[in-house]
């Protein structure tokens, strides 16, 4: 400030403004050159100096500092240079160095000369700062409430928003600021809801109260907002003139409430129909129950609240140590789960499974939830499981017993059915009556040895053996004699032959012996001799000495066959040769018995061919009645015109026909032409004359003879009278009872019959007794040596003896010469058959047959 002189004003104009200089409510001063030139006084005082002290100050007293001087300084420098005013509030300094705010105004005194000095116009803010630093720092300290408060805060005049803070248009996702001034209209849903807010809120204003509740308000895009709002006015007797609202947002709260309001309900609900029992018991009494415990134990479900859950126990005992083992578990933390017999309310008992935890709350009380299902059902069900298992297991250990039992019964029947199996096997592979092997074990063992003797290199020797005479034993002693010695011979073959040897029986009174592993023929012939040997003995049965020699064919392998059959064969025929040799010897097989054998089967083709070709023929030989000198009677002989070889006589093939069954039709065939011939020669006029017609063995058993005999006779027209039967007296003595009643039907027809060959067999004379025979003829054995043999005529003598005394007529056959008709004559025989009379003739020669006595009787 500058000191220099002043261009004054006009007196007048000087002295008022000195006077609006000294009076002036602000401090004037004027400086030049960085001094204080002049100053009023309040200016000084201002300053606490007076104004003495003050003037001619440097100006620099009037700053803080330096820093603060010379900054005003580089802050009004350019200002005031450019001649404009230059103005600010700023803090200056006292006298006593404490600063107070000042208001300060400044100008060049001369604007085209700033350095000129420079006129400063001082006002004291100090107060106007303090309020304005009060209220700056209550507007701050509002705003930052404002800022920060979580609740939505805003002043509304005349229902027009002329204050928010942030938060408030946040809550309706409004940009900032962009309320002020708006109708707070355009938060609510509707005009109406506006104006009726407004109403209520305006009156409640007026009555001097707070506004509160609870709306729905509409956000920026439309979507409602929940918000809790409080609203005072400024003013109560003047409510539009401004009122301030707390808005808080509680859409998140009501929505956490709804939810847990809901899921309460829903709890509720769940509670309410809850298909268990929910009970809610504090230190054992019930507090709340649902309805289905209630129903459960029989309750209404208002009827257990305050009660002891005693009443749901069976009996005290029960009740405490149920307690204590529910305490033991909830008391560690745990949860309680048991199964319980409880009573109803009605008393009676029923199965609950409860389920209990402690509800931690108050700590001088024991609260406990449970959960009870009745499983009373469940329990029945499970005893009745457990009784049928029970029951099940009781079957099971029957049914085992039985099953073992029937086990045990199986194995027993298994055991009997293998030992009836192996009993079966033994009866199908063995002879019944001697035990030993069968021919289908004897046809197994030889075709083993025959393999082993291959590989061995060794031989097998089979031996065919069949009894001499066996089967007049049988005939004449009965079966069960022959029985008897067959089992004897079984016994002595056995014990002649090694044990790996086989003897079998095929049947009747054939036997085969294989001897396993033969070196030579020779042992053959050792076993063959101890055979002859051993059954040379007479063997001693049921008081007869009884003697059963054999033939036996041996053939070796492989020397005569390297099979079964063809060995079998080759001894077989070799017994027949044995047989033929005359018996009670053995053979062994050669070519020329096979020859034979052969021969034997040819002759049984061509026998067939014979039969079915018409060459069978009857010849006729007469029977004499010596003292009547006539025929009385004729043998019918068959005979078999061969194309080939000529006439052969039965003797070759009537055997083979025996044996091959052929003699059936052939017997049958000559009875038929026998009938037929004779009625021809009745017919022709000859003397009616019996008939007789051998009957073989075979025919005899047949079990139609006597229908075919009934038939033939019918057929030919022939009375029964003129048929006379020859069977042998071999024949006669099998199977006694039934040849007899065989005989009586033939005998009650009227046909008669003859024992032929007699005094060969073992005839007994009982029998004979019984027998509807007519007539004997003596074997032409006895006849033949009748001259020579004292002993035949004894035996003639005998049996013509014998037919007296049964009443029966002899005949004896083969008589060839005077001599022997004398003789048998001598003895008391009458009836007479042999070429001494006439050989067999053909029917052609009939005039032979019938008429045979002339020429015999010139030479009687
Ligand atoms: N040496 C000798 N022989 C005499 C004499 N007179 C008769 N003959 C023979 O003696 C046999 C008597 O018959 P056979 O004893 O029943 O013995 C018969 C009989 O057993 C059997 N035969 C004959 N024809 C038949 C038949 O049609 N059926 C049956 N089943 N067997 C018959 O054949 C056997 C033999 O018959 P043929 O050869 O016809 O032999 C006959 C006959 O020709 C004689 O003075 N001297």
């Amino acid at each position: 400030m500058s000191s220099g002189p002043l261009s004054l004003p006009p007196k007048k104009a000087a002295l008022e403004l000195n006077a609006i200089f000294e009076n002036a409510t602000i401090g004037i001063l004027f400086s030049h050159n960085r001094r204080l030139i002049q100053a009023n006084r309040l200016c000084a005082e201002m300053f606490g100096y007076s104004l003495s002290e003050f003037v001619d100050q440097p100006a620099l007293i009037l700053y803080a500092d330096q820093e603060a001087y010379s900054a005003l300084g580089r802050e009004a420098g350019p200002v005031l240079a450019a001649g404009h005013p230059f103005r600010t509030e700023t803090q200056l300094k006292r006298k006593d160095g404490s600063l107070f705010w000042c208001r300060v105004s400044a100008k060049a005194v001369d604007p085209h000369h700033p350095r000129d000095g420079t006129l400063w116009m001082i006002e004291d803010i100090a107060e106007d700062r303090l309020m304005i630093d009060a209220l700056e720092r209550s507007t701050r300290e509002l705003s930052a409430i404002l800022d920060t408060a979580s609740a939505g805060i805003a002043v509304v005049r005349n229902r027009i928003f002329v204050r928010c803070n942030r938060r408030f248009e946040e809550i309706f996702d409004l940009p900032t600021g962009s309320l002020l001034g708006q109708s707070s209209r355009r938060l609510f849903n509707s005009e109406e809801e506006f104006q009726r807010t407004g109403e209520q809120v305006y009156s409640e204003f007026a009555a001097g109260r707070v506004h509160r509740r609870e709306q729905l308000f509409v956000r920026r895009d439309g979507s409602q907002t929940w918000l809790r709002v409080s609203g005072s006015a400024f003013d109560p007797g003047n409510p539009h003139a401004g009122s301030v609202w707390l808005t808080e947002d509680f859409t998140a709260t009501r929505e956490t409430e709804e939810r847990a309001r809901q899921a309460f309900d829903e709890q509720q609900l769940i509670f309410d129909n809850a298909a268990v029992g929910i009970l809610f018991a504090r230190d054992r009494m019930v507090q709340r129950c649902n309805r289905r415990l209630a129903e459960i134990f029989g309750y209404q479900q208002d009827e257990l609240a305050g009660r002891s859950t005693r009443v749901f126990y069976l009996n005290e005992e029960d009740y405490q140590r149920n307690g204590a083992a529910v305490l033991s578990v909830v008391m560690a933390g745990g949860t309680y789960i048991g199964e319980n017999r409880v009573r109803h309310k009605d008393g009676h008992a029923f199965w609950v499974r409860s389920t209990g935890r402690r509800v931690v709350g108050q700590a001088d009380s024991i609260d406990m939830t449970w959960i009870f299902e009745d499983v009373t059902e469940r329990h029945q069900a499970e005893e009745a499981l457990l009784r049928a298992h029970e029951e099940l297991e009781q079957r099971v250990v029957e049914r085992t017993a039985e099953l073992a039992s029937a086990n045990t019964q199986l194995q027993e029947e298994v055991f009997e059915r293998m030992q009836a199996e192996q009993r079966i096997w033994h009866i199908a592979h063995h002879d019944s009556l001697t035990g030993l092997p069968n021919r289908t074990l004897l046809h197994d063992r030889l075709e083993q040895a025959l393999a082993q003797a291959l590989r061995g290199r060794h031989r097998v020797a089979v031996m065919f053996l069949d009894l001499d005479r066996f089967k007049n034993v049988n005939d004449t002693l009965g079966h069960a004699i022959g029985d008897e010695l067959l089992k004897h011979v079984a016994s002595r073959l056995t014990s002649v032959v090694r044990a790996v040897d086989t003897v079998s029986r095929l049947g009747g009174d054939e036997f085969v012996i294989v001897l396993h592993e033969v070196s030579s023929p020779d042992d053959a012939v050792q076993v063959a001799e101890k055979i002859l040997g051993a059954l040379g003995a007479a063997a001693s049965i049921d008081g007869h000495q009884l003697h059963a020699t054999p033939s036996i064919g041996i053939s070796i392998f492989p020397d005569d066959g390297d099979e079964v059959f063809g060995l079998m064969k080759s001894a077989d025929t070799a017994m027949y040769h044995a047989k033929a040799v005359g018996r009670n010897n053995f053979q062994f097989f050669a070519r020329a018995m096979n020859e034979q054998a052969e021969h034997f089967f040819t002759l049984e083709n061509r026998l067939r061919q014979a039969i079915d070709g018409g060459q069978l023929l009857l010849h006729y030989q007469p029977l004499i009645d010596w003292p009547r000198r006539t025929v009385c009677g004729m043998e019918a002989l068959v005979r078999w015109s061969d194309p080939e070889r000529g006439l052969i006589e039965p003797g070759e093939f009537i055997p083979i026909a025996e044996e091959t069954g052929l003699i059936v039709p052939v017997g049958e065939w000559v009875l038929a032409e026998a009938l037929r011939q004779n009625r021809e020669w009745q017919q022709e006029g000859r003397p009616l004359l019996p008939i007789s017609v051998n009957l073989s063995p075979r025919q005899f058993r047949q079990k139609d003879l006597v229908e075919t005999l009934r038939r033939i006779l019918l057929e030919t027209g022939q009375p029964a009278r003129l048929l006379e039967l020859e069977i042998t007296e071999t024949t006669l003595m099998q199977d006694i009872d039934e040849t007899r009643d065989k005989l009586e039907e033939i005998a009650a027809m009227g046909v008669r019959l003859a024992i032929d060959d007699f005094g060969t067999g073992y005839s007994s004379l009982s029998y004979l007794k019984r027998f509807p025979v007519h007539k004997l003829k003596v074997d032409q054995g006895f006849v033949r040596d009748l001259t020579v043999d004292p002993e035949d005529a004894a035996i003639v003598t005998a049996i013509i003896g014998l037919a007296r005394s049964l009443g029966l007529d002899t005949l004896a056959e083969g008589v060839e010469t005077a001599e022997q008709l004398d003789i048998l004559r001598g003895l008391g025989c009458e009836k007479f058959q042999g070429y001494l009379f006439s050989r067999p003739l053909p029917p052609t020669l009939a005039d032979g047959i019938f008429s045979p006595l002339p020429n015999q009787r010139s030479q009687a």
